[in-house]
């Protein structure tokens, strides 16, 4: 869309005289004007050369608005959901903005809480549902099951753990309820991103909101949340006795293969009990990175670069959500239909205009998990599908895409566990490491992305671990310059 500048309404048209401009026409005094209708006509002339006025600041507003995106990095987030897109997020947001990420931090404490709480009802379902001969046993099953109370292998401690913990679930519900703007999802973790659940949690903007203020709160809201809080110290020995216990652990690591509840995120927290219900808890940058949000929708984040070598830049990166049903939202990025996308600060652009730079695609070396939306499908398997749809559209050719082979740390760990690829993917028959294993799935994607891309391009791909903050902020330092520069070249590092 090319932008016009509208005409001022003093000037003249070239092609049509001012005594056929309308506007100009409709305020000229009629004859025989009385005084009445003089003060009238000169107050809507006055009305109309302000609407008029506005509508041109306006214009050039959005004219400067879009020539600031043009000038800035975009970068679009893509991959399946629970990939590490929102994570990547983070650490862009620590390595250009360190000063608005610090004073978020608190907001991340209620998340992080929730988290931990998703975990422990995650394990209270599992123990209280009877092991069937037919359910799935495998290292993802992340879906918690149907919390029918049948609990014959649950002993008296167990139950008195189970009873003792109830509050604490029904708090987690009540503040989960004012998060969300939707119906929280039982499935998964708590708030949703695009229900600006961080404006719920009291953070009216990045100047005002300080980490121990709740004045944007509501007294429903701040009520909930000190309860969680307060819940959350009052069951901390509960907490931390159902955690030890081995009969528990024992029953969660054979209805679940053994695997999953290191992956499950939120799991994690589980290790700080103490920490984590102390009145005093402050997040680290590792808990954040480590915490789960839902995203839901596209939200674009727009950050304005904070240190020294990134000052004043601007960084437009797109999140999306990853799951199956929330991939339409993602239609405007790969057709260039005439459809508009609503971007940030109530602008309204063509999508070529919000074409990114850069796609910066995740994939998991999840060999051995299904997806939570269709426990038939493989994860990689959709990771592969994702991604041959991206290589191949026309509208994404002149794209840079970098792909993240993500959550290296537990591709690692599944490995030394002892899981065989080859049980997986019958087709891999070289050693059971990570290095090998990683540059099997490395070809595959490479070979797809040779296949199908309209032009050539470089192969661009680096084996992550999202939640190591330190090693991360390296790279984006590595792929922000490559991309500004245009030089990242066929890189393989692993
Ligand atoms: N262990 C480990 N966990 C990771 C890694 N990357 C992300 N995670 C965790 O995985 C969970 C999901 O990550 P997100 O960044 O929320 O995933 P997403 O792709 O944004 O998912 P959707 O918003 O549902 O599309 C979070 O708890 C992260 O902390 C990683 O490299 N290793
Ligand atoms: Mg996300």
């Amino acid at each position: 869309m090319e932008y016009q500048p509208r005409r001022k309404g003093k000037e003249k048209a070239p092609s049509s005289p001012s005594v056929d401009n309308p506007f100009i026409s409709q305020y000229r005094p009629p004859p025989g004007e009385t005084e009445e209708e003089r003060i009238r006509r000169a107050r809507a002339a006055q009305d109309a050369q302000r609407v008029s006025k506005e509508i041109d600041e306006s214009l050039l507003e959005t004219k400067k608005y879009l020539d600031r995106r043009r000038r800035g990095l975009r970068l679009l987030l893509l991959g399946q959901a629970e990939a590490g897109k929102s994570t990547v997020l983070k650490n862009f947001q620590l390595a250009f903005t360190p000063s608005l990420f610090q004073r978020e931090r608190m907001l991340w404490k209620t998340i992080i809480q929730l988290n931990l709480i998703h975990a422990v009802k995650i394990i209270l379902d599992t123990l209280s549902t009877p092991e069937s001969p037919g359910s799935p046993t495998d290292s993802d099953s992340t879906l918690p099951p149907s919390p029918i109370f049948t609990s014959s292998a649950l002993s008296r401690k167990h139950r008195r753990l189970h009873l003792s913990l109830s509050p604490l679930l029904s708090v987690e519900t009540n503040v989960n309820k004012l998060l969300s703007s939707s119906r929280p999802d039982s499935r998964d973790v708590c708030v949703r991103a695009g229900s600006s659940w961080k404006s719920k949690l009291g953070f009216q903007d990045s100047a005002r909101y300080s980490t121990d203020s709740e004045q944007g709160l509501s007294s429903a809201q701040a009520a909930a949340m000190s309860d969680l809080t307060r819940m959350l110290e009052a069951s901390s020995d509960d907490l931390m006795a159902l955690w030890a216990d081995l009969e528990v652990r024992t029953m969660l690591a054979s209805r679940s293969g053994g695997k999953f509840i290191q992956n499950h995120p939120g799991f994690h927290f589980l290790h700080d009990i103490p920490r984590i219900t102390s009145p005093v808890y402050v997040p680290t940058d590792s808990d954040i990175v480590r915490a789960r949000v839902r995203t839901v929708g596209v939200e674009e984040h727009h950050l304005v670069g904070e240190t020294d070598s990134q000052k004043g830049s601007d960084f437009y990166i797109t999140d999306v959500g990853g799951a199956r049903n929330l991939r339409s939202s993602w239609v405007p990025f790969f057709d260039d239909g005439n459809a508009s996308l609503v971007v940030a600060e109530g602008h309204v652009a063509h999508t070529k205009i919000n074409l990114a730079q850069a796609i910066l695609f995740l994939a998991p070396l999840s060999f051995n998990q299904m997806l939570d939306e269709d426990r038939r499908v493989n994860r990689l398997e959709d990771s592969l599908m994702i991604w041959r749809g991206i290589c191949s559209n026309a509208l994404l050719a002149n794209c840079i895409l970098i792909i993240f082979f993500n959550k290296r740390d537990l591709l690692e760990n599944t490995l030394e566990s002892g899981v065989l690829v080859n049980t997986y993917v019958s087709s891999y028959d070289g050693p059971n490491d990570a290095a090998h294993v990683t540059k099997y799935f490395k070809d595959r994607f490479k070979s797809y992305f040779k296949k199908l891309s309209p032009k050539p391009r470089p192969f661009i791909s680096y084996s992550t671990s999202a939640i190591d903050t330190r090693a991360m902020k390296a790279l984006i330092l590595v792929v922000h310059d490559g991309i500004v520069r245009n030089n990242l070249a066929n890189s393989d590092i692993l």
